[in-house]
């Protein structure tokens, strides 16, 4: 197995307060990890430790092998190998869809223009727009959309890696349901390794190899998502298997009902 991301030794601490103390967690190729913690138990902290947004207190992060901290060419290299999907789709609002999923690629100044059309056109038919779709404006896209060109503008730079912030917040459920089998068909056919933060109980049991339990200042569990339902710890008790959890555990269930049929 490949390790994709390897975090070690990882403390952070804001003035008194330790966010993390002394956490690990890998996440190995092809998995879609998914972090799972208490409110302000530095889920969001970690997922911009990853990408090198914010700096830890001690302790390193590495993606593929490289410090994503090491301030030279190869750890600004990296951010051209993931792609980042943030919760509010983060398209800016002057460019139209199509623009907002071709800025990447403008901004490696290399490609030609015909080359940056195509692939920005491929990308947005991948998660199922047209290239109507993207003459509109941000303004002008429903809710489903913008997480839609955000995924693609995400994807442009055919990344190995994806990090996803929440990715069906605000949506009802069927096009949180939709979005979610978007992801997973492209997880499988683009190869992609993908680490999210999601506090929904459908999105996370459909998608997740894993689930990686930030609880105590530490990653306490990283592992598929059965062997963390049978963990005894309070957290996993009152996230998983409160009554919101029940409907979720349901379609865990169903999900393994239909594997074993396959
Ligand atoms: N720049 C900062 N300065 C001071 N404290 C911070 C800073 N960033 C985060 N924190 C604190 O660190 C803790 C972890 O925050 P973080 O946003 O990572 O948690 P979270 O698990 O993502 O929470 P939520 O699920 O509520 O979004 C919180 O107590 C937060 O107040």
């Amino acid at each position: 197995m490949e390790t994709v991301i390897d975090i070690r030794g990882l403390w952070t601490q804001f003035g008194d307060v330790v966010v993390h103390r002394d956490l690990d967690m890998r996440v190995e190729r092809g998995e879609i990890v998914s972090l799972v913690g208490g409110s302000g138990s530095g889920k969001t902290t970690l997922l911009r430790q990853m990408l090198g947004l914010e700096r830890p207190t001690r302790g390193h992060v590495k993606v593929f092998g490289v410090d994503v901290h090491g301030g030279d060419a190869e750890s600004q290299d990296l951010r051209n190998r993931w792609g980042m999907l943030f919760q509010q789709g983060a398209l800016f609002s002057a460019l139209s869809t199509f623009e907002n999923v071709a800025l990447p690629l403008r901004e490696l100044r290399t490609l030609p223009e015909d080359l940056i059309r195509a692939a920005a056109l491929l990308k947005l038919e991948m998660v199922g727009l047209t290239p109507q779709d993207g003459l509109k404006m941000p303004a002008d896209l429903s809710g489903g959309m913008i997480k839609r060109v955000a995924l693609a503008r995400a994807l442009v730079l055919e990344p190995e890696l994806l990090f996803l912030d929440e990715p069906t917040a605000g949506l009802d459920p069927d096009l949180s349901e939709s979005f979610v089998s978007l992801i997973r068909t492209l997880h499988r056919e683009l190869g992609l390794t993908v680490v999210m933060v999601t506090h929904d109980l459908d999105t996370l049991f459909a998608l997740s190899t894993r689930i990686a339990v930030l609880a105590d200042k530490r990653v306490i569990a990283n592992a598929p998502p059965q062997e963390v339902l049978a963990l005894d710890h309070p957290f996993i008790h009152e996230f998983f298997l409160g009554e919101r959890g029940k409907r979720a555990m349901e379609v865990l269930h169903n999900k393994d009902v239909t594997h074993h049929g396959e």
